[in-house]
């Protein structure tokens, strides 16, 4: 929170700075030394364990850490801005790595390229309440959009979601550790077909199911 207003009260004074004349980095010397170093910044990968992760989160991350050893699959690390839209809407950022630690979306996605699918371990902190003790279910597809839509990225490229459609079966307790399996069914020209499973750590609750439809982006179309 702390660090969110002091990003807001620099990024102030230094629009402030620019209707005054002055260029902002002339009026902050934060900001200036950040915009004249020749110092790479190196974005930070949240797909990697912090201290708010549960030691279910932790146990099946090692796991899979090891089943990475061979290279069968691999961790796909994941970063809160696209360098991309950051140019053009600077406070832009991706939705599931919106909160502080623990208090949101915790995940990592890890893909397994021979068999065209995904497994993400995901735990949903409290701000992400719906009933009371239990996820939100538009949390819920938050996760499964986002899980199931980088298993089709990888082999698809640019896609975007066309249809979702999600079968909740159990409530999932706030803070519990979750995975989400996906694969890859069927590709048909531009469509992508996959489907999903959410299930507790140990394998035993099947919390939902889904399926997906996304599509390839065709580089001749405009998206506005
Ligand atoms: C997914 C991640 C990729 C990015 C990875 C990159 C970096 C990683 C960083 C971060 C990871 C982020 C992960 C976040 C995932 C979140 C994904 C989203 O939520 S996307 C946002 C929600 N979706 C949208 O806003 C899409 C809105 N819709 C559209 O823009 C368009 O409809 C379209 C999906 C682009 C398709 O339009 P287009 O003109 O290109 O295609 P057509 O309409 O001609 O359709 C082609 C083909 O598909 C059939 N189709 C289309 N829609 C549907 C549908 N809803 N149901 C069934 N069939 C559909 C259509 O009939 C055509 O079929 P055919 O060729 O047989 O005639």
């Amino acid at each position: 929170m702390l660090r969110s207003c002091t990003a807001a009260l620099r990024t102030l004074r230094a629009l402030r700075g620019r209707r005054e004349g002055a260029s902002p980095a002339a009026r902050d010397p934060v900001l200036a030394r950040r915009w004249f170093s020749t110092e790479k910044v190196i974005p930070k990968d949240h797909a990697l364990p912090n201290p708010s992760w549960s030691k279910d989160l932790r146990l099946l991350f090692d796991q899979f850490m090891k089943k990475c050893e061979d290279g069968s699959w691999e961790r796909l690390p994941s970063y809160k801005n696209s360098k991309l839209v950051k140019e053009q809407l600077s406070q832009a950022q991706l939705f599931t790595r919106g909160y502080e630690d623990g208090l949101g979306f915790e995940y990592v996605i890890f893909y397994n390229d021979d068999e065209k699918r995904t497994v993400c371990l995901f735990q949903g902190g409290p701000y992400l309440q719906g009933v009371p003790g239990f996820l939100h279910g538009g949390a819920i597809a938050t996760m499964i959009d986002a899980a199931v839509g980088m298993c089709a990225a990888i082999p698809g490229g640019i896609v975007m979601t066309a249809n979702l459609n999600i079968n909740f079966k159990r409530p999932i307790p706030l803070c519990s550790v979750v995975v989400i399996n996906s694969q890859l069914d069927k590709i048909e020209g531009r469509k992508l077909f996959l489907s999903c499973t959410v299930r507790s750590a140990d394998e035993k609750i099947l919390y939902s199911e889904a399926t997906g439809l996304f599509i390839k982006l065709d580089p001749e179309k405009s998206l506005i």
